[in-house]
């Protein structure tokens, strides 16, 4: 099966779900293996993006990973997160009820500027604050399979299944042949690109909405 898939596609994601839930620390964590505390984090202001290369089954992905702010004001270019893009994480922390009830907010979002096809996955963060969990695995799993969207429990401090997400939403929109044989196209025969991105690097794109 795994054979099928052409080796240097360029695939993008996105992470979205409201302030604070940990969007901009599963990027790091998965990127650079890094974790920042409370006091060394800041909203995302606009959209940072960052590019990692992965092997799977023996071939090469180029995932361009972006980081949407989740506070309303700093939301600026929402379509152009948006455009593009072949799976969404929506994250929400296990420890704010809220964060989980508002999910439904950042489903109707992708079903406003993303296509029917793209992969969901919801990702409950923070696993760690065990202690202090208001939304139970259960429950997410069933929201997300009422959702048709995969789920993972994840800590981005502990670095708990976070390549594993990872992972599983790629071999998914491997699995979805729609998502990337027409737009993306591999990278060996892209001849022109909208957007260049270094690799690993990081770069603010959005707009400031104050
Ligand atoms: N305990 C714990 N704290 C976390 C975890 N992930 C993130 N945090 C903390 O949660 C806070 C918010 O994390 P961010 O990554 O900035 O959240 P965000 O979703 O990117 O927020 P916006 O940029 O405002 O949309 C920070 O203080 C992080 O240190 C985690 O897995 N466990």
């Amino acid at each position: 099966m795994s054979t099928a898939y052409p080796s240097g596609l360029n695939l993008k994601l996105l992470l979205i779900g409201n302030s604070s839930v940990g969007k901009s620390s599963l990027l790091l964590r998965f990127t650079d293996d890094e974790f920042l505390s409370d006091e060394e984090t800041a909203a995302t202001i606009g959209v940072d993006f960052k590019v990692k290369s992965i092997e799977l089954d023996g071939k090469k992905y180029k995932l361009s990973i972006w980081d949407t702010a989740g506070q309303e004001r700093f939301r600026t270019l929402t379509s152009s997160y948006y455009r593009g893009a072949q799976g969404v994480i929506l994250m929400y922390d296990v420890s704010s009820r809220q964060t989980f009830d508002e999910l439904l907010k950042w489903f109707k979002e992708i079903d406003t500027y993303c296509g029917e096809g793209v992969v969901r996955m919801v990702v409950g963060n923070k696993v760690d604050k065990e202690f202090s969990r208001q939304v139970s695995t259960e429950e997410g799993q069933a929201f997300a399979q009422r959702m048709g969207a995969l789920f993972v429990e994840c800590s981005a401090k502990t670095r708990l299944h976070v390549p594993e997400a990872f992972e599983e939403l790629v071999r998914r929109i491997l699995a979805t042949p729609s998502l990337w044989s027409k737009s993306a196209t591999p990278a060996t025969a892209r001849r022109e690109e909208p957007i260049r991105l270094e690799e690993e690097s990081s770069s603010w794109v959005g707009g400031c909405g104050c």
